[in-house]
């Protein structure tokens, strides 16, 4: 089952960039300062049970008061973009502008974009990596058909406000996996339980206020902003368990349709579901009794309106399954049950302090191949990736392997195949709040100490080996 690998020299190309991603909820800590509305994450993770250890992302590693440090560290690795997300209730405490604006949120949002530029970095922002407003939560959420129109406002808020100085958007972090570990499997915040209907409602809603959201910019900013829109989604690589086997490749095509193709076919498609994931989710519906389908349809116009809804495809890889079909419906309802497969990994695979991190780099080379040819040969951003240890380690030489062995393969994935990838960032510039699971889980290439009021940031031996491949855009002869 293993699949061969070879060492290239080479290097990106002149236009390819470099970065480091973070998330607002992840690392700003300051949950109840300067005017900020508390965010679902907020009530999720102050609730008893829902976060392994116990804690919460209240101070996280402090960097809305210390983000110059974070922007130093950018510096010392050499990158030229940072990745970071705005807080929806940073800004708008209670959801919406008739709620009322925060003018310290937006402040603090100035302030630190004018640093990140003023040390000729350029910026990237996502506008939504999970932190809802609780008080739209309150009024349903994703779920509820009114929250298309809250997310479009907001977007042009910040749009109005920062896009003087962003030039570089993503509208949605994953959202396959807030919608269904959310509304779904009820692991992260929300925390609702509902596998079979509310995450395919909440995408459903997510798709349209993307693709409104692209619209407004085109309509009202695009002209003088003159900057870029596009959405990160996430995929594990579906490999064939049999490749000789017609089931298996049928299945892995089903997973990738069904967790890619999701929101990727209706925004870099053809602006519908896949016709295989309608398929899954009529059948489903009917052996489950629910009436029609699970999945909700669109009206012939937001069809047109999703289809080419981005400027580029940013994605989020982490890791690969082999892939067989599966009947089983039984308790609990997993992804991989919904969909009809049944995943397997190799125990050479190098496992991750996730259980679900396992290191497969020829995943990502087959991911990006897949995607240029099903999608027309987007620009591809890899807007995340990167590999989890313990809590401490400093020495992560697990880490440099996987991020060496990753970037080995887009390399080959650009210059070989000819894929149009014009940047990588990497998860994460800082250790930082790793959702359910708290601090149990470290993915910086800095190591935070969580125990210190500083939140000393220490380099790892991986912020060397990553700083070395971006200053020679590559992997060249020594
Ligand atoms: C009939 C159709 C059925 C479709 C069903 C599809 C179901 C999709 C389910 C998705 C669940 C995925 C769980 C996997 C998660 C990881 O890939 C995820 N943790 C990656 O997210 C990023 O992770 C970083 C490290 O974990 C970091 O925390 C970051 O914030 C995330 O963006």
């Amino acid at each position: 089952m293993s699949e061969e690998s070879s060492y290239i020299f080479g290097h990106f190309g002149d236009d390819f960039k470099w970065g480091a991603a973070t998330a607002s909820y992840q690392i700003e800590g300051a949950w109840n300062i300067d005017g900020k509305g508390q965010s679902i994450w907020d009530t999720f993770a102050h609730t008893k049970g829902k976060i392994s250890d116990g804690s919460n992302g209240d101070v996280a590693a402090d960097s809305y008061n210390k983000y110059e440090e974070d922007i130093q560290l950018l510096k010392d690795i050499g990158v030229s973009h940072y990745r970071f997300s705005f807080s929806w209730p940073r800004i708008l405490p209670n959801g919406t502008e008739e709620g009322g604006l925060n003018k310290k949120g937006i402040e603090f949002y100035r302030k630190f974009l004018k640093s990140v530029v003023d040390n000729g970095l350029v910026p990237v922002a996502t506008l939504y990596h999970w932190d809802l407003p609780q008080v739209l939560q309150d009024k349903g959420g994703w779920i509820s058909q009114d929250i298309v129109n809250h997310f479009v406002n907001y977007a042009r808020i910040c749009f109005r406000e920062f896009g003087d100085i962003v030039k570089f958007w993503i509208t949605f972090n994953e959202p396959t996996v807030f919608t269904f570990l959310g509304y779904g499997v009820g692991t992260h915040a929300p925390g609702i339980k509902d596998p079979l209907n509310s995450p395919f409602k909440g995408g459903h809603n997510v798709i349209k206020a993307h693709a409104l959201t692209y619209k407004l910019y085109n309509d009202e900013f695009r002209k003088d902003n003159q900057g870029i829109v596009g959405i990160t989604l996430n995929s594990d690589w579906y490999e064939p368990k049999d490749s000789n086997s017609d089931k298996d490749k049928r299945a892995a095509d089903l997973g990738m349709q069904c967790k890619l193709g999701w929101f990727a076919n209706p925004i870099f498609g053809d602006g519908d579901y896949p016709q295989a994931m309608k398929v899954r989710a009529r059948s489903v519906s009917a052996m489950l009794g629910f009436p029609g389908s699970f999945l909700p349809q669109f009206t012939p116009k937001e069809i047109e309106l999703n289809k080419g809804s981005a400027d580029f495809f940013g994605l989020n890889y982490y890791t690969s399954r082999y892939v067989s079909t599966c009947q089983d419906f039984s308790e609990p309802v997993t992804e991989a049950k919904v969909i009809g497969i049944e995943q397997h990994s190799d125990p050479s695979w190098k496992q991750g302090e996730s259980e679900w991190l396992k290191s497969v780099p020829w995943g990502l080379r087959k991911l990006v191949k897949w995607i240029h040819s099903n999608y027309n040969a987007p620009d591809i951003y890899i807007t995340e990736n990167g590999f989890s240890d313990k809590p401490g380690i400093i020495e992560d030489t697990d880490r440099c392997d996987y991020l060496k062995e990753h970037l080995q393969e887009l390399l080959k994935a650009k210059t070989e195949d000819g894929v149009n990838l014009k940047g990588y960032f990497v998860w994460s510039l800082i250790d930082n709040f790793e959702w359910n699971v708290g601090y149990l889980e470290r993915f910086g290439i800095y190591h935070v100490d969580f125990e210190d009021p500083a939140r000393k940031r220490t380099a790892k031996k991986s912020a060397t080996v990553f700083s070395e491949i971006v200053k020679n855009n590559g992997f060249t002869r020594n």
